[in-house]
């Protein structure tokens, strides 16, 4: 991986309290997310493992502000994402980083164009945006292949450019959503060991939900989720 600890971004603390979150009707509700409290320290790395249906997702969506929690209180940083208006809100997401179990590339764009997009467009920053995404298409493996488009590029690959995607606006937090669940295992590892070498180099906080032990086992600790609620957590070893 190209040298970029010159560019060690800050990685922000995330603080759950009592976060609630039930999706359906009155008669037939689902609680998803049920009374989670966490405080996950900024720059540390930690997997949410838990079977299907267990909340893991939903937790990543109410922290990135892609649903509203219906109670308790999330704290990025220094936002309160539950108290957010809908301007900070969109200010507060692009402060953050998503990935993906499907990669969601646009098809009819190139490795690179695909990186750019989380930038606003602004035709006088261009230049120095296809830098950014070169440099971090290199950070993740890529440098050759920045103008292929995703369908000339392998799942592994993808997944890379997905994660550059995320990173190119310098986050302070990275969520990923079973970031390795549409790779094989070899392929999977590859992408773990740079989600744990871009948080080693940038001091990006990470949040990884997971299925795959593997993967939770790497992690600096691991929460285990069970109906919604926190039933465990593991410290690891990070390594
Ligand atoms: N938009 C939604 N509408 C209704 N129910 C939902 C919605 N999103 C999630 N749920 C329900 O909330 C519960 C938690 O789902 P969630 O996707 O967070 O679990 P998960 O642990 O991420 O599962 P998986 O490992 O399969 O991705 C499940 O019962 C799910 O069916």
């Amino acid at each position: 991986m190209a040298d970029a600890s010159a560019d060690r971004g800050d990685g922000v603390a995330v603080v759950l309290e009592d976060v609630r979150k039930t999706f359906g009707t009155r008669d037939a509700r689902i609680s998803a997310v049920d009374g989670v409290g966490l405080v996950h320290e900024a720059g540390s790395v930690v997997a949410l493992t838990g079977r299907s249906g267990s909340g893991k997702s939903t937790l990543l969506h109410l922290i990135g502000a892609i649903e509203r929690a219906d109670a308790g209180t999330i704290r990025v940083g220094g936002t309160v994402v539950t108290a957010a208006r809908r301007a900070e809100l969109a200010a507060y997401r692009r402060t953050i980083g998503f990935v993906f179990q499907r990669f969601h590339l646009l098809p009819a764009l190139t490795a690179r164009d695909n990186v750019m997009v989380p930038l606003v467009p602004d035709r006088r920053r261009a230049r120095a945006a296809a830098a950014r995404a070169d440099e971090l298409l290199a950070a993740v493996g890529l440098a050759d292949r920045a103008g292929a488009l995703p369908s000339q590029l392998s799942g592994g690959q993808q997944q890379r450019v997905a994660i550059a995607r995320a990173l190119v606006a310098d986050p302070g937090l990275l969520l990923a959503d079973e970031p390795t669940g549409n790779l094989d295992s070899s392929t999977g590892t590859q992408i773990i060991d740079l989600l744990l070498e871009l948080n080693a180099v940038y001091g990006t906080t990470l949040m990884i939900a997971t299925h795959d032990p593997a993967l939770a086992a790497r992690c600096g600790a691991s929460i285990v989720m069970r109906d919604g609620r926190i039933a465990q957590r593991i410290e690891g070893d990070g390594g």
